[in-house]
């Protein structure tokens, strides 16, 4: 029966230390202050390949959360869900006409299959700028992206292209956020832009060698999530599969 023993099951996230993917939902977790089962897939190791995993995320991607019945497969599906399902500690503004622009922003950007053009729609930054993390730079530094070029392109091309991408996803969201950023991106309440920030920071800083001095408004607020537990208990160094 669907839904069944929901309530009464933990919560399952299937999840990689290194995944930025899985550190938003992390994150988003942890602000709702729900306890969950942390399920490891080792992407090195090709699990997401695996034709039991395949069952739960066809796309052969981290995260998936499991809840009773619900299986959700991609980390905004899954902060979405969390929402409406948890309202604790809300992730996105009360206000409903602020959270309609942000939705037809973010539509928008889905529809025309192509990152939001900042010039031309109303600049409400929270899904904008999960969004151009999300779309923009995320897919960009993939495992199976990189990969493909190490073996098609050259052995020392990954890094460089990485780099490419996200500054310049990082030079979009600089030029977004500095008039709406107070303590954290989109002011002085943690929403849904900082859960897609922090990891993409983190990647930047730790793996990627970025000058975070080139975006003085990023670094300032990954400066701030520092103080969060919420988001230090989430990094990639702190979770049970982590290994280096
Ligand atoms: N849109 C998906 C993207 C998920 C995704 O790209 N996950 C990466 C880790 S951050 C992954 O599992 N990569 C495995 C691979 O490339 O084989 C989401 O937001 O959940």
């Amino acid at each position: 029966m669907a839904g069944s023993g929901e309530e009464s099951k933990k919560l399952q996230l299937y999840s990689y230390w290194r995944s930025s993917c899985a550190f938003r939902v992390r994150i988003a977790l942890n602000l709702k202050g729900l306890e969950y089962e942390y399920k490891a897939v080792n992407l090195l190791k090709g699990e997401q390949r695996d034709p039991e995993y395949l069952k739960l995320n066809p796309l052969g991607y981290v995260p998936t959360l499991v809840n009773g019945d619900a299986v959700i497969a991609d980390s905004f599906a899954i902060i979405m869900y969390l929402e409406e399902k948890y309202p604790q500690r809300a992730l996105l503004p009360q206000d409903l006409q602020k959270r309609a622009i942000n939705y037809q922003n973010y539509s928008f950007a889905q529809v025309l299959g192509i990152g939001i053009h900042l010039a031309n729609l109303p600049c409400f930054p929270f899904l904008q700028a999960a969004n151009i993390v999300a779309a923009n730079i995320q897919p960009l530094q993939n495992l199976a992206v990189l990969k493909y070029i190490q073996e098609k392109v050259g052995p020392n091309e990954t890094t460089p292209w990485v780099q490419t991408h996200i500054r310049k996803g990082f030079e979009a969201l600089e030029k977004l956020l500095k008039d709406y950023a107070g303590k954290y991106a989109t002011g002085d309440e943690v929403y849904v832009a900082d859960l897609f920030l922090a990891p993409q920071i983190h990647a930047a800083i730790k793996r990627f060698e970025i000058d975070m001095n080139q975006f003085p408004t990023l670094l300032r607020v990954y400066e701030a999530y520092q103080e969060l537990p919420a988001f230090q208990d989430a990094v990639p160094e702190k979770q049970p599969d982590a290994t280096g």
